[in-house]
């Protein structure tokens, strides 16, 4: 609420725009009794800029909208003219003074508009209306208190309660302060003046307005430099796309023939079992033998010995399986237990006389010799002793002449396999010793 006192100060400066404003300072008898006390000439002092009463003084009422200065300049419809706002002599006031060109500017810009803001046309009648008003239509007071602000930049950012640099409320004196309020509620120029008039917190907030364009444009800059990266990996990502397709598509043709070679050069394969068909069933033939099924790896490594060799050490896998005939097929692959080099391999066929115990072991060997071992299965141990062994012509010295092996289940469920020879220079004599541990089921 305006106190009578502010609201009188108001229609005296309202009064006063008939008449040449006067000078800063050479403000009305009240006016200079609102002034702070250390103004130095009692002019418009920095601090009493803050103040509504002494900036009233200067610009008129807030209603005033478009009333033309007394000294002929240019005056704004809110009835700032920017000599108001710059008084001679003060660096300042000149800075200020661009802050409400902008201000200015900023106004008529926002006034501009074909269609009026409902403000506006409120206050253009309240301009029509003033001079002829006395009783029914509202007063120039009364009025001013109604109208919303036209310019948000005449009241938000200025207001001293919301400057950090702007001096504190209650340094200002009483009857100015209620100017203050009143001026705020009319969101006259006024409000303008007083945030103007605290140079340092305007200061503030433009230097901050400035950083804030400054860090927009890096970081603008800095999205332009995602984007084309961005852009960049999306080119590459599509090249990568459309090779991966190219390979895709290769690699269905590549199948297809393969498929059609195999058709062409086997026309049996088609008939064999896919790799995710169920395992054969075993044939009740070799059912004695089905503790010899699996994969096997040597554990510890095989031993080898015989009396004209150094003891040597070996890898070994042994792969006994079945396909339901009734026989097993074995192989056995040793490799160097550093090296892992390839050495001995040998693979062949285990058969059973059906209804008997009676077993023909058939192996064909990579060092050129084939044999046929025959023996007994009693239990989990069969032994065999060779029934014949063939060579190739050019097969290397000392040729061996007989052969004795032994195949058990220990009780750790371990297969063991030991080897004996006799060649042309050794009587029948170790050659190796090898347990094997199971891999697979
Ligand atoms: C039943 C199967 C095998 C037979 C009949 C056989 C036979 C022979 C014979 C006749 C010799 C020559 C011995 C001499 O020079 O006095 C030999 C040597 C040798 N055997 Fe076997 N062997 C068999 C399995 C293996 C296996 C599984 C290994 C494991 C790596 C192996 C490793 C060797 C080695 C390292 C030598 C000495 C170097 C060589 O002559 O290559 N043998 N073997």
């Amino acid at each position: 609420m305006a106190k009578p006192e502010s609201r009188k100060a108001k229609r005296a400066a309202l009064q006063g725009k008939a008449t040449p404003r006067a000078a800063p300072g050479a403000a009305s008898p009240e006016q200079a009794r609102q002034a702070p006390e250390g103004s130095p000439d009692g002019g418009p002092a920095p601090a009493m800029f803050g103040s509504q009463g002494a900036a009233s003084a200067l610009t008129g009422d807030a209603g005033d909208e478009n009333a033309t200065s007394p000294a002929g300049g240019l005056v704004d419809k809110s009835g700032i003219s920017m000599d108001d706002f710059t008084p001679p002599g003060s660096g300042a006031c000149k800075f200020i003074g661009s802050l409400h060109s902008y201000s200015f500017s900023s106004k008529h810009t926002r006034e501009r508009p074909s269609v009026p803001r409902e403000p506006v046309d409120r206050k253009r009648l309240k301009r029509d209306v003033e001079p002829g008003c006395s009783g029914t239509g509202p007063g120039p007071d009364k009025g001013s208190v109604q109208s919303p602000p036209t310019s948000s930049l005449t009241a938000t950012p200025q207001k001293p309660s919301q400057s950090p640099s702007a001096p504190p409320a209650d340094v200002t004196p009483q009857p100015a302060a209620e100017a203050v309020q009143s001026e705020q509620s009319d969101a006259s120029p006024m409000s303008i003046n007083e945030v103007i008039l605290s140079a340092s917190g305007a200061c503030k907030l433009i230097d901050s307005l400035h950083s804030y364009c400054f860090s927009s444009r890096q970081s603008k800059s800095q999205v332009c430099c995602l984007r084309e990266q961005v852009e960049k990996k999306n080119g590459e990502l599509k090249a990568l796309r459309q090779r991966v397709s190219r390979s895709d598509s290769q690699v269905r043709q590549l199948q297809e023939k393969l498929a059609e070679l195999r058709r062409v050069s086997f026309p049996y394969l088609s008939s064999l079992p896919t790799p995710g068909r169920e395992p054969a069933r075993m044939n009740p033939v070799v059912e004695p033998l089905s503790w010899m099924l699996g994969t096997w790896l040597s554990d510890p490594p095989g031993a080898g010995t015989f009396p004209t060799l150094q003891p040597f050490q070996y890898l070994e896998e042994a792969h006994i399986s079945h396909v339901g005939q009734p026989m097993l097929n074995f192989s056995f692959s040793a490799f160097h237990p550093d090296t892992h080099k390839p050495m001995h391999r040998e693979c062949g066929f285990i058969r059973l006389q059906p209804d008997t115990n009676k077993v023909a072991f058939v192996s064909a060997q990579n060092t050129g010799i084939v044999e046929v071992e025959e023996g007994e299965v009693n239990g989990q141990e069969l032994c065999i002793a060779s029934h014949s062994i063939a060579r190739i012509s050019f097969a290397r010295e000392p040729h061996v002449e007989q052969i004795t092996r032994k195949f058990r289940l220990n009780s750790e469920g371990k297969l063991e396999q030991t080897v004996s020879m006799a060649t042309t220079t050794q009587p029948l004599t170790p050659h190796l010793h090898v347990t094997y541990k199971k891999v697979t089921p």
